[in-house]
């Protein structure tokens, strides 16, 4: 269940006064988000999509909302959010931050194929590219500060093992990101979780992804790796699947062709992107928020793609004449 915030169409039928999409004429929950209440919500106009943000305020929210607003103008496939009356993208509902965004057609892929991953590196490099003069800034804010943050405080429930490569790899992360190299790699705004649940197909034809509450400024770089660590890999032992990424990362330089520097941090970058998703997975299940009502995702799914990582080439950026 993850509707945290229960709304009414009753309740909207005010509400929706300031929006220019007429009347709302249904409204259902939508049980599998972890982070915000979402609703589909159809007015007099179309079919859209009302979030509720429960962990997110008022000062975060335009970096996300405009940047969506932005890469949907330059025609990337993404959510369109409305403007009410004042143009305002984010606006109150039940006392929290709400907004309405453009419903995307389709469904998740869970079982892709290399097709399914090239057109989500062609669409990942397009949206690097069109969010590169985006004015706004945020850093991520699950990079290398949050995991050195955070790693105090999931130490004590690991195990020794656990724990020591844990501690190994931010030192190692820490390292690496304050080397000539990698201050060279390009970064911009990054989606940051592109993972299969956010992204929409019909059939093999991609037609948009959304959740972009993780976006943040960062290396391109870390956000294929985040991507290629979730669409390319067998999902019990966490291997990478050389088809499948040789697809994604042809199609992706095809739009937007790698540098030096991006070769030779590939394989640090991958680790980067497994031990993110392993602390956070750790952090939800050892201390959950209050208003949690999921079951945290299992981290020893990263906890096993990390040492994959460490342990095993990857397929390079750019395959070798
Ligand atoms: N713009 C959209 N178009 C179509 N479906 C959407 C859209 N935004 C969210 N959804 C649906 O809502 C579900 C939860 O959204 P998500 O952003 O992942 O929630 P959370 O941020 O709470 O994890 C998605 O799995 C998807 O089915
Ligand atoms: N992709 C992350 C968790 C974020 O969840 P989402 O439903 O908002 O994409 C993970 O797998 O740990």
């Amino acid at each position: 269940m993850a509707v945290f915030t229960a709304v009414t169409l009753d309740e909207l039928t005010q509400w929706m006064e300031q929006f220019p999409l007429g009347q709302a004429v249904a409204l259902k929950g939508i049980a599998s988000g972890i982070e915000n209440s979402n609703f589909f919500l159809t007015t007099e106009r179309g079919e859209y999509v009302l979030t509720v943000f429960e962990n997110l305020d008022f000062e975060q929210l335009p970096f996300y909302l405009q940047l969506m607003r932005h890469l949907a103008e330059r025609g990337i496939p993404v959510p369109a959010p409305v403007a009410n009356a004042q143009g305002e993208l984010v606006v109150p509902l039940r006392g929290k931050p709400a907004a309405i965004v453009s419903k995307l057609e389709g469904s998740s892929q869970m079982d892709p194929q290399p097709v399914h991953c090239a057109d989500v590196g062609t669409m990942l490099a397009r949206m690097h590219l069109a969010a590169a003069d985006f004015p706004l800034q945020q850093p991520n804010l699950r990079g290398l500060d949050w995991w050195q943050a955070t790693m105090p405080q999931v130490l004590q429930y690991l195990t020794p093992d656990n724990a020591a490569l844990l501690q190994s790899e931010v030192a190692f992360q820490a390292n690496f990101a304050a080397g000539t190299s990698y201050a060279k790699l390009p970064r911009g705004p990054v989606h940051a979780d592109l993972f299969r649940n956010n992204v929409m197909f019909v059939g093999e034809k991609l037609t948009g992804c959304f959740d972009f509450y993780f976006a943040g400024v960062d290396t391109w770089l870390y956000d294929l790796a985040v991507t290629v660590n979730d669409w390319c890999i067998d999902l019990d032992s966490g291997v990478l699947d050389v088809a499948r990424v040789n697809a994604l990362l042809a199609a992706y330089r095809a739009v937007r062709p790698f540098t030096a520097e991006e070769e030779l941090a590939w394989q640090p970058m991958l680790r980067a992107a497994a031990l993110r998703f392993w602390l956070s997975r750790l952090y939800d299940f050892y201390a959950p928020r209050e208003a949690e009502l999921l079951t945290p995702h299992d981290p020893t799914h990263f906890e096993r793609i990390l040492r994959e990582r460490i342990a095993t080439p990857a397929p390079r950026l750019v395959p070798q004449e």
